[in-house]
């Protein structure tokens, strides 16, 4: 069965609005463990936009699943996961612009300072999974630098509007799916992921986890959002 691995970066880009201690990503993580995720992924940015050091430090402390460190693959981040030790450590692309990431990690053209990265995190005990563009020369690479994992980016797929689009894009992803398998990898996918667009990608052959985010965030705050109008009534009114 697929694994559902909540990605709670957004809960902190509320938090990070105000520069205030809530919402509290750490709360999050445990609300999506007690309904069933199966893992806490996070994000820790270069320009810390969202997820914070004490983020990841507590995360570590009290997430009682799998805890999946999204970095990118600089010195200075390989040292703070060596230092946390999450279960899994992803190396993502970065760009300061970027409004989210908008590709998957070039190991083919940056192959040499990838392996940099990939041996630190494996000499620290750390698999490491790789965040790749569907594309056969990323996912043979991704095999010769040893890493154990591969999570597909599964943008283009998400964001394709015509339903023959989406339609290539799946088949593209199931393609190169099949091909992390070959190389002995475990296959992951994510971005963009959300409540009308998941289910022809949970039902790729082998795929073992799904990292989600925006879209079961954004979800939480329209679910939510009626009761917490309710409380604040009550409590104005003293009905509590
Ligand atoms: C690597 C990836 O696709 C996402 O997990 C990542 O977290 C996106 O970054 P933001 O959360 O900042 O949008
Ligand atoms: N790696 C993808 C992830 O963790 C979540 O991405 P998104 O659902 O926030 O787009």
């Amino acid at each position: 069965m697929t694994a559902l691995h909540v990605n709670v970066d957004h809960v902190a880009t509320v938090r990070q609005a105000r520069r205030t201690t809530e919402p509290d990503p750490v709360q999050a993580a445990v609300l999506a463990e007690l309904a069933g995720a199966d893992g806490i992924t996070v994000h820790l940015r270069e320009d810390r936009r969202h997820i914070q050091d004490r983020d990841v430090r507590v995360l570590r402390e009290t997430v009682q699943t799998r805890l999946n460190l999204e970095m990118a693959p600089t010195a200075a981040m390989c040292a703070l996961a060596i230092e946390v030790k999450p279960d899994v450590a992803m190396l993502v692309p970065e760009n300061r612009q970027e409004i989210t990431t908008e590709g998957g990690l070039n190991v083919y053209e940056l192959k040499d300072s990838v392996r940099e990265a990939v041996q630190k995190l494996h000499d620290a005990g750390i698999p490491v999974s790789l965040f790749l563009d569907p594309e056969e020369k990323q996912i043979d690479t991704a095999a010769e630098l040893g890493a154990e994992v591969v999570e597909l980016h599964t943008g283009r797929y998400a964001e394709a509007t015509a339903e023959r689009q989406r339609r290539l894009e799946l088949d593209i992803l199931m393609t190169e799916a099949s091909r992390v398998l070959d190389e002995g990898m475990q296959l992951n996918a994510g971005h963009g992921l959300n409540y009308r667009n998941v289910r022809p990608i949970a039902a790729i052959p082998g795929v073992r986890e799904l990292h989600i985010g925006h879209g079961i965030v954004s979800r939480a705050v329209l679910v939510g959002f009626e009761q917490a109008v309710r409380e604040m009534k009550a409590l104005m009114t003293g009905h509590r």
